[in-house]
């Protein structure tokens, strides 16, 4: 199966340009491509991950990526598909983000060998020294006005307003391709589908400016299980930086995937053939409640965005949190995200309560006598530990980096003291 085939087998193929001749393209020669990334953000998420491994698998298949940083187009804004402008964010910002986006790209791609090792480019290094007076003679000159209002990506905003700024953004996209062209013979760009107004503003400069044909894949946007689109706008997004979203949290996110999404997220995050997914599915099917494809997804994405060792940790969180153990192996951010859902109290911090009265005050047990019986009967536990003892008094070794302790009656039910 060529490259092409394969990523429609996925799911990653939303709309192409001439199909015909980029499948042939792809075939027959090693094609230079481009995704770029605008830096609105101080991480990447799950929806932008979708594409950098789009462009892994083009990799894998030899072809060369430049990833670009929007050092540029960060700082004007995209308003593809978006009701109102994008506030702008300070040019100390965009270069601050630009570099965590760049580290971020480094992460997936081979940098280093071959003669398709990826590139990694900015389009500040262009639009820099382009003066105004050129932008409009050389590039604007190739577009109408009726064109670019034609464009779904800003037929709302045709109504509802929009900056002279933020509609000069789709010839900056395109002008990019032009460069990453005339620089470095890149013939195809990848973007997810909201991004097909400016990709084929570049081919279009392409086209005339320099009488090339250039290619466009986009892929579909992900959505959740609500239908809206991953990312940043919609406040859904999770993040591949380890310290907006942790690995643990990461892990549940793939552990909770409706089952009916499960195995379509499969072909599209994961590097396990199609015909390994097709096995799993096949088991999957036969018993959902396994969550086999669930869990299959979590041990690759996790291990793919952050590593096997904390998707490791992620699992032990998992088992010790809901299977038994002493929680103090864990750490206070991936407990208070494990029991989001428990109920929290907080305790002052010179509250030296006995474990009956601090039963009854957290609102664990709904008298003396029931909590007396807790106690005794050996449903109390305090991080996951039986204690027995009546007037039993909350040590610091209790105390989570000092944020926290889990009192957990019975199996089940959980209660977050917090400090
Ligand atoms: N959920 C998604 N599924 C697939 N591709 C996505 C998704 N979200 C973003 N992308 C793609 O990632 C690239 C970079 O996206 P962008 O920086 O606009 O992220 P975003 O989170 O969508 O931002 P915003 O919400 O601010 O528009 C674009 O090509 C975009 O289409
Ligand atoms: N417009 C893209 C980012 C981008 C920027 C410059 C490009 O040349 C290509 C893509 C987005 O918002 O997601």
């Amino acid at each position: 199966m060529n490259i092409f085939d394969e990523l429609k087998a996925r799911g990653l193929v939303f709309q192409t340009t001439d199909e015909a001749a980029l499948s042939k393209a792809l075939t027959e020669d090693m094609v230079s491509y481009y995704v770029g990334y605008d830096p609105t953000a101080d991480s990447l998420h799950l929806g932008n991950l979708v594409l950098i491994l789009t462009m892994k698998r083009l990799q894998m298949a030899g072809h060369k990526p430049y990833a670009l940083v929007g050092g540029a187009t960060g700082l004007i804004g995209d308003p593809s598909f978006k009701d109102s402008e994008r506030s702008l964010q300070t040019k100390d910002t965009v270069t601050k983000w630009s570099g965590k986006i760049r580290s971020q790209l480094e992460r997936f791609l081979d940098f280093e060998n071959g003669e398709n090792k990826a590139e990694m480019t900015n389009n500040y290094n262009w639009f820099e020294n382009l003066t105004f007076i050129d932008f409009l003679r050389d590039v604007g000159k190739h577009f109408t006005v009726n064109y670019m209002i034609s464009k779904d990506s800003v037929k709302s905003r045709m109504e509802s307003g929009i900056s002279y700024t933020e509609f000069a953004y789709q010839i900056m996209q395109g002008y990019d391709f032009y460069e990453l062209n005339q620089l470095h013979n890149v013939t195809l760009q990848l973007g997810g589908s909201d991004q097909w107004g400016n990709m084929t503003a570049g081919t279009e400069l392409l086209r005339r400016k320099a009488n090339k044909q250039g290619h466009v894949i986009t892929i579909p946007l992900i959505t959740d299980s609500t239908g809206k689109k991953f990312g940043k706008s919609e406040g859904n997004a999770i993040w591949l930086d380890a310290d907006k979203t942790s690995p643990y949290e990461m892990y549940q996110f793939w552990l909770n995937v409706d089952d009916a999404d499960a195995v379509k997220m499969l072909k599209i995050f994961t590097f396990l053939s199609l015909e390994e997914i097709a096995e799993i599915e096949e088991q999957f099917e036969a018993a959902r409640h396994e969550r086999l494809a669930q869990k299959v997804l979590a041990r690759e994405v996790v291990s793919l965005v952050h590593g096997k060792e904390a998707y490791e940790q992620a699992v032990k969180t998992s088992e010790i949190l809901f299977g038994g153990g002493d929680l103090r192996q864990l750490d206070a951010k991936s407990i208070l995200t494990g029991l989001k859902a428990a109920p929290q109290h907080q305790i002052a911090p010179d509250e030296d309560l006995t474990l009956i009265e601090l039963l009854i005050s957290a609102g664990i047990a709904p008298s003396k006598r029931q909590a007396r019986e807790d106690i005794t009967n050996g449903a109390i536990y305090i991080n996951g530990e039986r204690v027995q003892e009546l007037d039993y008094v909350l040590t610091d070794s209790d105390k989570i980096e000092n944020r926290l302790t889990v009192i957990r009656r019975g199996k089940k039910k959980n209660f977050v003291l917090t400090y």
